[in-house]
């Protein structure tokens, strides 16, 4: 039986196990007492995989709970389903399309299962090169000094996030801008800072549809006009699959990525052109080179050792049989504060489905939310909840052991809290005063990276990628469409010119009021 046609994750013989074990555990599970029981459990829980470490030990798991989640994996086909993707096969059902951002990683000339994928990989290169030797340019173009992303979801949340945590690789003199919001004080405060002949504007849609970035380049193009600007093919680029429609729009300086890359899996593609300008071609590949180790990793390593399967199923065994909501992300590592952002888009679009990739209802959770903010800052605002609220959520720690500044004192501050809170969670401290009572046990995984460059970047995100796979190929949905996103969409297109008429004919009573409101 093949991958798509197995049944459904909870009519297999361990999903009925793990609900057992999950049952068995009536007052949770007590990681203090695991730890401490267990001379062996720290490297049972923890292990190496490319640019990182992992600490899984002070989660409610144990090597039962563990090795039923490996017999799912094997009973729900996960490795031939990873295999397919790899292979090329068209996985996105909805979409007839195949998932190959992997391939936008692959070394030059890496051997492939296909002819056809061979070809892909070499126009892979041909458009990488290009891009990067235009990223050069306009490095070495002292003239350029501002450069505006004008893109919206995958193409704004990758790049963005990148772009910060590589600050530290970054030329100086040059300052990239990201412009995502249909809302126009987001263009209005970049343009004012900007003159036309200073500024590079890239366009970065793969459907160049977008309507908040058509509106966003729209008005970029009627600004760089009016402010005396001439040389538009100089001054604008499009980062996108859709050729035409960026050559209609009237842009010539078109770099192309496939239909096979999803959007928020994009910015190893085109997509990731300002990462490129701010870091540069060498370091643009290393990111690239950091998440092909990841990548390498998830396809050969065996499952006991498989770093993104592990986190997978550890998700699903949280969702599923834990009932956990929700999943908070903690980087100690201000350059990583666009990272929650990046894994919302990345796993909530991704798994946020009600539907098998068949289309039939699902009877079980898929996607948790995930939110967060740099450490320490959460520390002092919404820690409270985790450290004392009704609800277990489980937190996600990514700490980077050197820094790249020389403040002293900064880093084993930073450090000692990352530690520390993870500690907290887990220890809590008795009281018998209720308000000052930690109850403890609070589960969390511990990711390390011994210094944030964009190798280490490249593979940290190619891990959350990979591990959003594994819980959505469990849970047997299509991670790969976002159908979600369109209702509101169309539903604003019918709304806009009523706010212009007036016309409330059809609406609800509610959006009738706000309508009127909104227009007075
Ligand atoms: O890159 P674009 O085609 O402009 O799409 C930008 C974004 O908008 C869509 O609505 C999707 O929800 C995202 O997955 C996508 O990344």
């Amino acid at each position: 039986m093949g991958w798509a046609d197995r049944p459904r994750c909870d009519q297999l013989p361990a999903w009925g196990q793990l609900r057992a074990l999950s049952q068995a555990l009536t007052t949770g599970y007590d990681v203090r007492a695991a730890l401490a029981g267990d001379a062996g459990r720290v490297a049972r829980f923890s292990q190496d995989a490319p640019e990182l470490f992992a600490d899984l030990s002070k989660n409610w798991i144990d090597a039962s709970i563990e090795d039923t989640l490996f017999d799912l994996a094997e009973q729900a086909g996960l490795a031939a389903h990873r295999d397919a993707m790899f292979a090329g096969e068209r996985i996105n059902n909805t979409e007839q399309r195949a998932v190959l951002h992997t391939l936008l990683r692959a070394p030059a000339g890496a051997p492939q299962a296909t002819p056809a994928l061979a070809e892909a990989l070499a126009e892979v290169h041909q458009t990488l090169d290009a891009m990067l030797a235009y990223a050069e340019q306009v490095r070495a173009d002292a003239r350029i000094t501002d450069i505006v992303n004008i893109g919206i979801g995958g193409s704004d949340l990758g790049p963005q996030m990148a772009v910060r945590a590589l600050d530290a690789y970054a030329a100086p003199g040059r300052r990239l801008h990201f412009v995502s919001n249909v809302d126009g004080h987001e263009l209005d405060a970049v343009l004012r800072r900007l003159k036309p002949e200073s500024s590079l504007f890239l366009v970065a849609s793969k459907t160049f549809t977008t309507a908040e970035t058509m509106a966003n380049a729209r008005s970029a193009l009627s600004w760089f006009q009016r402010e005396g600007g001439t040389d538009v093919a100089r001054h604008f680029a499009a980062l996108s699959s859709n050729v035409d429609g960026a050559r209609a729009f009237g842009i010539a300086n078109i770099f192309g990525f496939w239909d096979w890359v999803g959007g928020r899996y994009s910015l190893w593609s085109a997509i990731g052109l300002p990462i490129a300008i701010a870091i540069g071609a060498e370091r643009f590949r290393e990111l690239l080179a950091g998440a092909h180790a990841m990548d390498t990793h998830f396809r050969e390593a065996p499952l006991r050792s498989n770093l993104p399967m592990r986190l997978g199923l550890l998700d699903v065994w949280y969702r599923n049989f834990l009932q956990f909501t929700s999943r908070s992300i903690a980087p100690y590592h201000s350059a990583l504060a666009r990272l929650p952002a990046y894994l919302q888009q990345l796993e909530m679009e991704s798994n946020g489905k009600r539907v098998d990739r068949h289309g039939g209802p699902l009877p079980y959770g898929t996607s948790p939310v995930l939110w967060g903010e740099p450490g320490t800052n959460g520390q002092h605002a919404y820690f409270q909840m985790l450290h004392q609220g009704t609800d277990v959520v489980p937190v996600e720690f990514v700490a980077v052991r050197e820094a790249a500044h020389r403040l002293p004192g900064h880093q084993a501050a930073l450090l000692a809290n990352a530690l520390a809170q993870a500690q907290a969670l887990m220890q809590g401290k008795a009281d018998a005063g209720g308000h000052r009572d930690f109850p403890g046990n609070r589960p969390s995984t511990f990711l390390l990276l011994q210094r944030l460059t964009p190798r280490s970047l490249g593979a940290l995100v190619a891990l959350q990628e990979h591990r959003v796979f594994t819980s959505g190929s469990v849970w047997g949905i299509n991670s790969f469409d976002q159908w979600g996103v369109e209702l509101g969409k169309v539903l604003a297109k019918d709304i806009e010119p009523r706010l212009a008429s007036g016309d409330a004919s059809g609406l609800d009573a509610s959006t009738a009021n706000l309508l009127q409101r909104l227009r007075g």
